[in-house]
C-alpha cells in the first residue's frame, strides 16, 4: 500500500481531534470526510478505517510508541508509525517517519500481545470488570470478538421491498450482498461501501442494522393492528423494524426523552413509507401514565454501557467509565418499573440493551421480577447474544408476560 500525505494528514487531523479533543469519533470521521470533495470512495475508505483501526488499538499502539496524552503532532505521527509496522505497510521518507524504530515495534508488540489488556487495547477496570462479570474464558473470547471491525448489515424494509427483491436492485447498483442464515431480512455486503447514495436506500427499501439488532423486534412477537410501544425509540432503528413486522396496521408509539432524536425517526419513517408511528416525548410522567395498562407490546431498548457494539464505536472503550455504567443501572432498573405500567393484562414486555454484562442485564431484570412492580410479571425467555458465538453485535434481551 502506498501512502498519501494528506489522507495521512487527515486521519493525524481526525485523531488529533478524538484523543485530544475528545470529540466522538463518527462524528469526528464525517466532519473530516467532508474537507476534501475530490476524495473518491477508497480514499474515504482509508481514512475512515485507519482512524477507526488507531481509535481501536489506542492502549496498544500508545505504549509501544511511549507517548502519552495529550498527543503532540509528532507523537500522533509515532502512533500512526506504529499502525504502518505493524500493518506490514513500508514507511515512506517523510520526515515525521523518520527514525521508526521497526524491530523495536514489534518487539513490544510481541511482549504486550500476551496480556489481555493491552492485546484488546482496553482499561485496566473494563478488563477487572469483563472478568468478573463473565469469566476468565467467556471474557477473553468476547473482547477478542468486540475488537474485530464490523461488518456491513442491511435490514429489508418488508413494506416495500422482499429480500431476494432488494439483493437483485442492489447488485444493479454494483452492491454485491449475500443472505444471513437465522436472520430472514438481512443482507451483508460483501465488500464495504457507503451504500446511503443508493438509490434503494433513497427509495426506503433498507436500513442499516446490525444482525443481532435485527433478532430485537421479532423477539416481541407483535401482531398487526395491535397497540405496540416503543418506549426508548431513539432515532428508532427498531420502531421501522417493529412497523415492518405490524404491516403498518395498529398503532405504534415511539417514546424517547429526546425530541431531536424522535425527529430522526420522523424522516426515517416517511422514507421507509411508514405510517403508523406516532413519536411522543417523554417531558413529564404524565406521558407514562396516560398509556398505563393500554399496550400489548412494550419495547424497552433501554440506554446502556454500549458495551456489545464497541466493534461499531471503538471509543466507546476511551470514553465510557465505572461510575456511568453505576447511573445508567438505575435508570435501566427505573424504566423496568415505571415503563411495564404501560403493559396491558396478558400483554409482553421486551427489555433488551446492547451491552453484555449481566448486572445491565439478566440481573435487572430479576431485580424487577422480584419488585412489587414486577409481580405481575413472568419471565417468558431470555437470550444472551455474544459476539464471540454469534459473530455480531453484543445483545441481551428478556420477553416478560403480564398475568
Ligand atoms: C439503546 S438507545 C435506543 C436505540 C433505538 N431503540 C434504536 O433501535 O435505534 C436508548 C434510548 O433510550 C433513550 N433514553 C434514555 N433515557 C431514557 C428514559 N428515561 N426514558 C426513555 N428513553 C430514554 C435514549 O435517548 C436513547 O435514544
Amino acid at each position: 500500500m502506498r501512502l498519501h500525505r494528506n489522507l495521512v494528514f487527515a486521519v493525524i487531523d481526525a485523531l488529533d481531534l478524538i484523543f485530544n479533543e475528545k470529540q466522538y469519533a463518527d462524528k469526528v470521521i464525517e466532519k473530516v470526510l467532508r474537507l476534501d470533495k475530490r476524495w473518491g470512495a477508497r480514499d474515504r475508505g482509508f481514512i475512515a478505517e485507519t482512524t477507526y483501526d488507531i481509535v481501536r488499538w489506542k492502549r496498544l499502539y500508545t505504549t509501544i510508541a511511549e507517548v502519552n496524552e495529550p498527543f503532540s503532532r509528532p507523537n500522533l505521527f509515532r502512533i500512526f508509525a506504529v499502525w504502518c509496522v505493524l500493518r506490514g505497510i513500508r514507511l515512506p521518507d517523510w520526515k515525521q517517519l523518520e527514525e521508526t524504530p521497526e524491530r523495536r515495534i514489534k518487539g513490544r508488540f510481541d511482549e504486550l500481545s500476551k496480556i489481555r489488556k493491552y492485546r484488546e487495547s482496553i482499561p485496566d477496570w473494563l478488563d477487572e470488570l469483563g472478568e468478573k462479570a463473565l469469566g476468565d474464558t467467556l471474557w477473553t473470547k468476547e473482547i477478542k470478538a468486540l475488537n474485530k471491525r464490523a461488518d456491513v448489515i442491511l435490514r429489508t424494509n418488508t413494506l416495500k421491498i422482499d429480500l431476494a427483491g432488494l439483493q437483485g436492485v442492489l447488485a444493479a447498483e454494483e452492491v454485491e450482498t449475500e443472505v444471513l442464515k437465522g436472520y430472514p431480512d438481512a443482507l451483508i455486503l460483501k465488500e464495504r461501501k457507503n451504500v446511503f447514495t443508493t438509490e434503494a436506500f433513497k427509495k426506503g427499501y433498507f436500513e442499516v442494522q446490525d444482525a443481532s439488532s435485527q433478532l430485537v423486534a421479532p423477539y416481541l412477537d407483535v401482531q398487526p393492528g395491535q397497540r405496540v410501544v416503543d418506549a426508548c425509540a431513539g432515532a428508532g432503528g427498531k420502531t421501522l423494524h417493529l412497523a415492518s413486522l405490524m404491516q403498518n396496521k395498529g398503532q405504534l408509539i415511539a417514546l424517547d426523552i429526546y425530541e431531536s432524536k424522535l425527529k430522526k425517526l420522523k424522516l426515517r419513517a416517511r422514507r421507509n413509507g411508514v405510517h403508523n408511528v406516532e413519536n411522543r416525548v417523554i417531558d413529564s410522567n404524565k406521558v407514562i401514565k396516560k398509556l398505563h395498562n393500554s399496550a400489548d407490546r412494550v419495547l424497552l431498548d433501554a440506554p446502556c454501557s454500549g458495551l456489545g457494539v464497541i466493534r461499531r464505536n471503538p471509543d466507546t472503550k476511551w470514553k465510557l467509565e465505572p461510575e456511568f455504567i453505576e447511573r445508567i443501572k438505575q435508570v435501566q432498573q427505573e424504566i423496568l418499573q415505571n415503563y411495564s405500567k404501560m403493559v396491558k393484562t396478558g400483554g409482553k414486555m421486551v427489555y433488551a440493551t446492547c451491552s453484555v454484562l449481566p448486572e445491565e442485564n439478566s440481573q435487572q431484570v430479576q431485580t424487577f421480577l422480584s419488585s412489587e412492580a414486577g409481580q405481575s410479571f413472568k419471565l417468558v425467555k431470555e437470550q444472551n447474544i455474544y459476539a464471540s458465538e454469534h459473530g455480531f453485535d453484543g445483545f441481551y434481551m428478556a420477553q416478560m408476560v403480564k398475568n
